[in-house]
């Protein structure tokens, strides 16, 4: 038996997040999550899906023939073989960026995979399921993201910042504004305010296309 994951969608669009937004980007979007947070916006990639062979998916990323591709869910490290698959798309070649809760361990990823994860504050409901030790195992090629939901999630995010030095561990420091949550000019005057070593960051495709899936 070939190694198989669940997808539930490759596409072709621009990045809308992180230091490679704005940049045409392959997204392998896998299927299933253990987390519920509050906001998600890829609910529907929780169940359903369709079983790939790796060869398969790899041959459909080949088709664009990108410069970078995102792993992406659902939460991808819920599956063994996201590992295999961040692994093969390093060796093809592509930039490869992977978006992860920070619920589960991060330290089997190829170290050419910038890993972007989440810290998940408060208004998510699902912050008890932060794994804080994957803040041990960042480099400068990953990333941190915040989804600030309100006030009291943004002081949460600054305190952990502060905390565990992150803007020295990892490349980025994100903070994004939750979708309907919370104004992005609020957000961006705090962090002026504050002075923080840290990027606002817009998600473009919502900007672009609003929440549609595949885009
Ligand atoms: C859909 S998740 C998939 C990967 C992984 N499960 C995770 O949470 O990082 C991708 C990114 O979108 C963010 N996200 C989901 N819903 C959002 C929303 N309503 N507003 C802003 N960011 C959101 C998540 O926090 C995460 O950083
Ligand atoms: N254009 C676009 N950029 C993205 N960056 C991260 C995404 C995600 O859902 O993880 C995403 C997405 O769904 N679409
Ligand atoms: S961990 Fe990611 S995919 Fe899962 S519910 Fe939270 S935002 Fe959605
Ligand atoms: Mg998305």
């Amino acid at each position: 038996m070939q190694d198989t994951l669940r997808i539930t969608e490759v596409f072709y669009s621009l990045q809308g997040e992180t230091r490679t937004a704005g940049l045409p980007t392959v997204f392998v979007r896998l299927t299933g999550c253990p987390l519920r947070c509050q906001y998600c916006d890829s609910a529907y990639a929780f169940s359903g899906g369709t079983v790939r062979t790796l060869d398969d998916i790899l041959e459909q990323v080949a088709g664009y023939n990108p410069r970078y591709v995102c792993v992406t869910g659902g939460e991808p490290l819920a599956q063994p073989n996201a590992i295999p698959l961040l692994k093969q798309l390093c060796d093809a070649g592509y930039e490869v960026s992977l978006e992860t809760s920070g619920a589960l361990d991060i330290s089997a990823v190829d170290p050419r995979v910038s890993r972007v994860v989440d810290l998940k504050t408060p208004d998510s409901k699902e912050a008890h399921r932060n794994r804080y030790e994957n803040i041990e195992l960042l480099t400068p090629n990953d990333q941190v993201k915040f989804v600030i939901c309100s006030r009291d999630d943004y002081d949460w995010a600054t305190s952990k910042l502060i905390q565990y030095g992150l803007e020295r561990r990892a490349g980025e420091v994100l903070f994004s504004p939750s979708h309907h949550d919370l104004n992005a000019r609020e957000l961006a005057d705090w962090v002026v305010a504050d002075n923080l070593p840290v990027r606002l960051q817009l998600q473009l495709h919502k900007y672009l296309w609003n929440d549609e899936p595949g885009r």
